[in-house]
């Protein structure tokens, strides 16, 4: 490929790491082993919440031991944008029915809190024996509804972070670290 055009966004490796992925891998194996206490002798469904989950939902599910499938559903607010335009919208529903079944919904993070409140409303719709929310992290200090998490794995100040399934515009998903995304860069 030609290097003849330079990258237009800093590379991942100039940001600061907030949470290496060692830590991640100690917290998802012990939210892992609590959810696998939890729901001994049963079925679970987790739903994980595209794109942003995919990473944390992979991870969390090998360390999950009770049986358990997948489902994913597809909602938009953010967009391209930091800041959340408020507005959450359904663009992808769960395949497969969840009524009488025990559910937990899997996030990345847990900002606004906008995005689960308006899921864990239309999930209870579909009447599941138990829904539980489980999310990788939880900015307490950005709350806009009231919202928490069943299974946190690290709480975080209000710094806008990308890696391990999050983006900033799309990119630096598969960043393995959890990093700051510094202020300076936004716009690029
Ligand atoms: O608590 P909230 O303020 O609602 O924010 C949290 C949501 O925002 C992000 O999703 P985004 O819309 O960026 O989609 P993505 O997962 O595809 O990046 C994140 O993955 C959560 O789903
Ligand atoms: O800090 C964040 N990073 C990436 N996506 C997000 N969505 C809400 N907060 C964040
Ligand atoms: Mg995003």
């Amino acid at each position: 490929m030609s290097n003849s055009t330079p990258p237009t966004f800093p590379p991942s490796a100039t940001m600061e790491v907030l949470i290496s992925k060692e830590q991640i891998a100690e917290r998802v194996a012990a939210i892992g082993k609590q959810i696998s206490a939890d729901y001994a002798g049963h079925s679970i469904v987790l739903i994980g919440v595209l794109k942003g989950a995919a990473i944390f939902l992979s991870d969390l599910a090998r360390a999950i031991e009770v049986d358990n499938t997948f489902d994913f559903v597809a909602v938009s607010s953010y967009g391209r944008a930091r800041v959340s335009s408020g507005a959450v919208k359904l663009i992808k529903d769960i395949d497969n029915p969840i009524e009488g079944k025990h559910v937990i919904i899997v996030e990345d993070i847990l900002d606004t809190g906008l995005t689960l409140s308006y899921l864990r409303g239309l999930m209870l719709q579909h009447k599941p024996a138990s829904l539980k929310i489980a999310t990788c992290l939880d900015k307490p200090e950005r709350r806009l509804v009231p919202i928490e998490a069943d299974y946190v794995a690290f709480s975080i100040p209000n710094q806008f972070v990308i890696g391990y399934g999050m983006d900033y515009a799309e990119r630096y998903r598969g960043v393995e670290d959890i990093r700051l995304f510094p202020d300076e860069a936004v716009g690029h």
